[in-house]
């Protein structure tokens, strides 16, 4: 079960299809617009992405800048359309990928029709999200004022008190269009910060039909299923690391479920390290972990297309991926 792809391949078992399947204008003023979270690596963007929209499209973990793709979400209402997107955390450019990231949110910061800066308050106002409220004060004075919400995220994990100090900090750092407490898991204020968000969209039609949720492919939303199984528990620098690129997402011959039996699926994936050790962790003893990722992202997947799924899995070596031009375009950044 290899791909016949060239490179240190490890094939492994995957994990075989055995299981189951697994506003606020005027009357009529409808308003549309695209709003962009912005914020440090595991300020809550994903999260809080999630609870506006709904339903998971953004892939959450416990380790900082694991989303790689600009995801959008979008909240259908009777008298707004809202398209949120979720960008990679802004962050000092550090590598050649660092820059690139950047580029895209600074691309995506002007597109929009209100930015969210995440602050989160469980942690002090450091000097990352002083570096990212400059670089959103210099875009603001670049394009006629696109309007910034400070939401301070996490407001569950900690008291009144605490929270009232750390909103005077948000406040002091920059000069917002508003300040709201929010608690993506509570869901304190959620519907509160929509509200807002919708006040600052221009009047507009709707710009996607009712009922899509994101318009990410298939394949985009595959790949950080199986790039949050593979990072869930790793300890070491792996996020930065980690590359993950859907091959393929084919129709088992004779199983496309008009027999009456449930479709089939073969999805082949690969997931590009950037050292042996890396690749050792990733695949574990015996390939235990590898296939542990599998069933994880297996059950995501068949979630996520209705259907029965093989999973195909490999790991290669891209040395230094983050550093090179070629690899990083053949990786799709
Ligand atoms: N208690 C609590 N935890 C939260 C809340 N929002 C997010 N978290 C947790 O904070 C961690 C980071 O959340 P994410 O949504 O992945 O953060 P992110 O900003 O998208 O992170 P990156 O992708 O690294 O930039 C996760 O473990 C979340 O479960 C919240 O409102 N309350």
């Amino acid at each position: 079960m290899t791909t016949g792809a060239s490179g240190p391949d490890t094939p492994t078992d995957g994990a075989p299809g055995t299981g189951g399947p697994g506003g606020v204008g005027g009357a009529g003023a409808f308003r549309s617009g695209f709003a962009c979270i912005v914020g440090r690596p595991n300020a809550g963007k994903s999260t809080l992405t999630n609870a506006i929209v709904g339903q998971k499209v953004a892939i959450t973990s416990g380790r900082p800048q694991t989303t790689r793709h600009v995801i959008r979400g979008i909240v259908h209402r009777p008298d707004a359309q809202l398209v949120l997107v979720d960008t990679p955390g802004l962050h000092r450019p550090r590598t050649l990928l660092g820059e690139r990231l950047n580029d895209l949110v600074r691309d995506t910061l002007t597109e929009v029709d209100v930015v969210v800066f995440c602050l989160p308050a469980d942690q002090r106002v450091g000097p990352g999200d002083r570096f990212i409220a400059q670089q959103l004060a210099d875009l603001a004075r670049g394009r006629a004022g696109t309007p910034v919400i400070a939401v301070a995220t996490k407001a569950d994990t900690v008291g009144r008190g605490r929270l009232a100090e750390h909103l005077m900090a948000v406040a002091e750092l920059g000069d917002w269009a508003d300040v709201v407490p929010v608690s993506a898991v509570d869901g304190y204020q959620v519907d509160t910060l929509l509200d807002v968000l919708i006040g600052h969209l221009p009047p507009g039609p709707a710009l996607y039909p009712d009922g899509e949720l994101t318009d990410e492919p298939e394949a985009v939303m595959v790949a950080e299923l199986v790039r949050e199984a593979a990072l869930e528990g790793v300890r070491d620098e792996l996020p930065h690391s980690l590359a993950v690129v859907v091959d393929e997402i084919a129709t088992r011959e004779g199983r496309d479920g008009s027999d009456g039996r449930p479709p089939m699926l073969d999805v082949r994936v690969q997931l590009f390290v950037e050292r042996d050790s890396q690749k050792a962790i990733i695949i574990g003893k015996g390939g235990s972990r590898l296939r542990d990722v599998g069933t994880t992202a297996r059950r995501g997947i068949e979630a996520l297309l209705g259907a029965k799924v093989y999973l195909d899995l490999h790991v290669k070596v891209a040395k230094d991926w983050q550093r090179d031009p070629k690899q990083l375009r053949r990786l799709g950044f």
